[in-house]
């Protein structure tokens, strides 16, 4: 798996960066959502860390005292969008840091959440659409080039059982592009569509049409097309396992404690705002 754990420009100093723990104690994590797709992975993968120690390890009916209980430092929430908000709300209130990969953050959530913080000084939360690293840079690299190009579209691509669409990472690579478009003030995307059948033309989130594909096999991909005049360029990424998600949730918690107010999306962790 590669390690993320070396210090990162916003990492470094801080007590908690790296794995090389000689001297401190590991850091105590709770998982929600442990029996998922998501969590089981995140249980082993945090079991694997010589530097932090898993204390709590919950499911749907599971009290989130015993998060306090377990005097876990961070929680990982890896669970439904209907239980993610009151599952963090729960840990800030109570003094613990969250890595939070659960979709269905939207902006009002967003700002409740930074409002929350405001109150809990010190406590750090990251809200992270994806943790793969390829995904994140995928995703860096549209809004890079949003601005160059007259058309955009995004597809995701996913697992049948996945419950909600369209995929958080979708959405934040949308509003993204969209925010870059805006401030380069360029035109919204031409589309000639004046007839057709219902959702054909897919989600639009923030003027970008979004296209979720939902097929047994597949994992967690997704395409950004660009199109002007006689060119095209893809930026596709794809997720092939679970496995891929893994060094940025470590990265996560090793990072959030010293990231204190809300952090959104792992750009920061992995230095990716300086590039
Ligand atoms: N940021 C990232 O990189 C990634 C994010 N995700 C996101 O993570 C989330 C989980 O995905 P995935 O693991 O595939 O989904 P799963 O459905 O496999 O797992 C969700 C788990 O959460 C449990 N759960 C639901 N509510 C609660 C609650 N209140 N307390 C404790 N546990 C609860 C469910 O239990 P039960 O089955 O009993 O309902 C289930 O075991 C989704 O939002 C997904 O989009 C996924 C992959 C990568
Ligand atoms: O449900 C999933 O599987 C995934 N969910 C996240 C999302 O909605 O973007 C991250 C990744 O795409 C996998």
């Amino acid at each position: 798996m590669p390690d993320f754990s070396v210090p990162t420009p916003d990492t470094a100093g801080s007590d908690t960066a790296g794995s090389d723990t000689a001297g401190s104690s590991p850091l105590r994590v709770a998982v929600t959502g442990a029996g998922g797709r998501m969590g089981a992975a995140a249980v082993d993968a945090i079991d694997g860390a010589p530097d932090l120690e898993l204390v709590a390890a919950l499911g749907r009916g599971d009290a989130l005292e015993e998060i306090v209980r377990a005097r876990a430092d961070v929680l990982v929430d890896l669970t439904v969008p209907d239980s993610t908000e009151e599952i963090v709300h729960f840990a800030v209130r109570n003094g613990i840091h969250a890595v939070v990969g659960t979709t269905g953050w939207d902006e009002s959530r967003l700002a409740a959440l930074r409002d929350a913080l405001a109150g809990a000084p010190g406590i750090g939360v990251l809200i992270a659409p994806n943790f793969a690293v390829g995904s994140v840079l995928a995703t860096a690299f549209a809004a890079k080039a949003a601005r160059f190009f007259e058309s955009v579209e995004i597809i995701e691509l996913h697992h049948p059982d996945k419950v909600d669409a369209p995929s958080g990472t979708a959405a934040r690579t949308a509003a993204l592009v969209a925010e870059a478009r805006r401030a380069a003030g360029t035109a919204p995307s031409p589309d000639a569509t004046h007839t057709g059948a219902p959702g054909a033309r897919g989600a639009d989130v923030d003027g970008v049409r979004v296209h979720s594909v939902r097929l047994r096999g597949l994992v967690a991909h997704q395409e950004v097309l660009f199109g002007s005049a006689g060119e095209t360029l893809t930026i596709r990424h794809d997720s092939l396992d679970r496995a891929s998600f893994m060094p940025g949730v470590l990265l996560g918690i090793r990072s959030v404690p010293a990231a204190p107010g809300l952090t959104h999306g792992l750009d920061a962790f992995l230095g990716l705002d300086k590039a």
